[in-house]
């Protein structure tokens, strides 16, 4: 048997997938939101042939409620599949994987899950405090909802343990950055590693011979340079907050502008915190955190979503930039997430200008619009630019089974 059950746990969100890791493919997905707030949603959808004969959207259920917990969480989900299937006892799941955002360099390996490695995972909570306490959380009530099967944490950071010192080292006194484990780990790892290979499959070479520019563009948003199908830097750093313009996170800024804000903007520390995570990127400059609402604005003429376009293009262009000088050379740039996957416009602003590399989009295939891995480049382009889609879960899946069948 090949289910598995995945859990993305957030601190206010529960998303969840049944996946059949053999077919490749969902049998249900779910997402319950605004946890531990009045006003909560969830959704359950029945895929592929589980949804019956009546296609899209038939299987698909939404309700909206309060929801208490994680634990409250996992009884609407165990409920939604009890009542629209499909059923948990026909598909029961072998094993249950956990997306985990923070490993430290403790974790290169997804993990089963055992009291020592929950306690690891907490201990974990200070290099990410918006992310471990909520993944526990998960784990635990989904522990207490599937007890007798395993439990695995596949973490974000995995992948990115591969990046030489010189990589992943900031130049801070060594002293305190190794006492207080300030190093960079790099995050979406999991996503990382999936589209690498899928890239290479889609360019029928083996990933060992490629050297690629990943581009992870969705609420949150990395880049990686992948030499030989391992990961040799990456724009996230300690925490989700480095790198590039995200959905409300800001990427790089100069480490003094906290120091400013926090002695002349009256910001104490959890208010420069939130700033930058929470009120930043595309929110806090164009008005809007998702990406579609922008583009639509700044078609509309807004100035402000115009900059805020121009700023997330022109950070994602300076990576690029860095990356193919630590590469050396770049077989393909990949774009994948949400934004990567369907905003042309971003990933033509993007690219633009950087013909004299031999990096040149063709506008028609970049305008396409249609699912799976594809060719976005000119035929006279030196480095391939593709479009490949993510799947995280799939992905969570896949190494769930291969650790939990040995
Ligand atoms: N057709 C589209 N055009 C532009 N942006 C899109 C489109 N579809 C989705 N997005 C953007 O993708 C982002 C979400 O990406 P996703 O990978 O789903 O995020 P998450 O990090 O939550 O998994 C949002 O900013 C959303 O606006
Ligand atoms: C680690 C991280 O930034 O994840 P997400 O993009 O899901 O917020
Ligand atoms: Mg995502």
């Amino acid at each position: 048997m090949s289910i598995v059950l995945v859990v993305n746990s957030g601190s206010s969100s529960l998303k969840y997938q049944l996946v059949d890791v053999a077919a490749g493919a969902a049998l249900a997905t779910g997402l319950v939101e605004r946890i531990g707030h009045d006003d909560g949603r969830a959704t359950h959808a029945v895929r592929g042939p589980a949804a019956g004969a009546g296609g899209a959207g038939e299987g698909e259920v939404r309700e909206d409620l309060a929801v208490r917990d994680h634990d409250a969480a996992f009884d609407w989900m165990l409920r939604a599949f009890a009542e629209h299937g499909p059923s948990l006892e026909d598909h029961a799941p072998v094993a249950v994987g956990h997306r985990v955002v923070q490993g430290g360099a403790r974790f290169f390996e997804p993990t089963v899950i055992t009291e020592l490695v929950k306690i690891n995972i907490d201990e974990l909570s200070v290099l990410a405090p918006l992310h471990n306490p909520a993944n526990l959380a998960g784990i635990v009530s989904a522990e207490r909802a599937f007890p007798g099967v395993p439990h695995v944490a596949v973490f974000d950071t995995a992948f990115h343990q591969t990046m030489p010192p010189a990589a992943y080292t900031y130049a801070i006194d060594r002293e305190v950055a190794e006492r207080h484990r300030v190093r960079r780990y790099g995050f979406h790892g999991t996503s990382h590693r999936y589209v690498s290979r899928a890239a290479a499959g889609f360019l029928g070479r083996p990933v060992e011979e490629l050297k690629l520019i990943v581009l992870h563009l969705g609420n949150g948003a990395s880049a990686c340079a992948v030499d030989g199908g391992r990961s040799v830097e990456t724009s996230m750093g300690m925490t989700p907050l480095e790198g590039l313009v995200m959905g409300t996170r800001s990427g790089d800024v100069d480490p003094a502008v906290l120091l400013h804000l926090q002695r002349r903007a009256g910001l104490d520390v959890d208010g420069v915190d939130d700033l930058l995570n929470k009120r930043s990127g595309i929110l806090g400059l164009g008005g809007h955190g998702d990406m579609r609402d922008l583009v639509g604005a700044a078609e509309a003429g807004d100035a402000r979503a115009e900059l805020a376009l121009d700023v997330y293009a022109h950070r994602i262009r300076s990576y690029v930039g860095a990356y193919a000088a630590q590469l050396g050379r770049v077989d393909a740039i990949v774009f994948t997430a949400g934004v990567g996957e369907n905003a042309a416009e971003v990933r033509r602003r993007s690219l633009a200008g950087l013909e004299g590399f031999g990096i040149e989009l063709d506008d028609a295939r970049n305008a396409e619009r249609r699912g799976g891995a594809r060719r976005i480049s000119s035929d006279d382009s030196r480095t391939d630019v593709l479009v490949v889609p993510t799947n995280e879960e799939l992905e969570i899946a896949r190494q769930t089974l291969e650790v939990v069948a040995g």
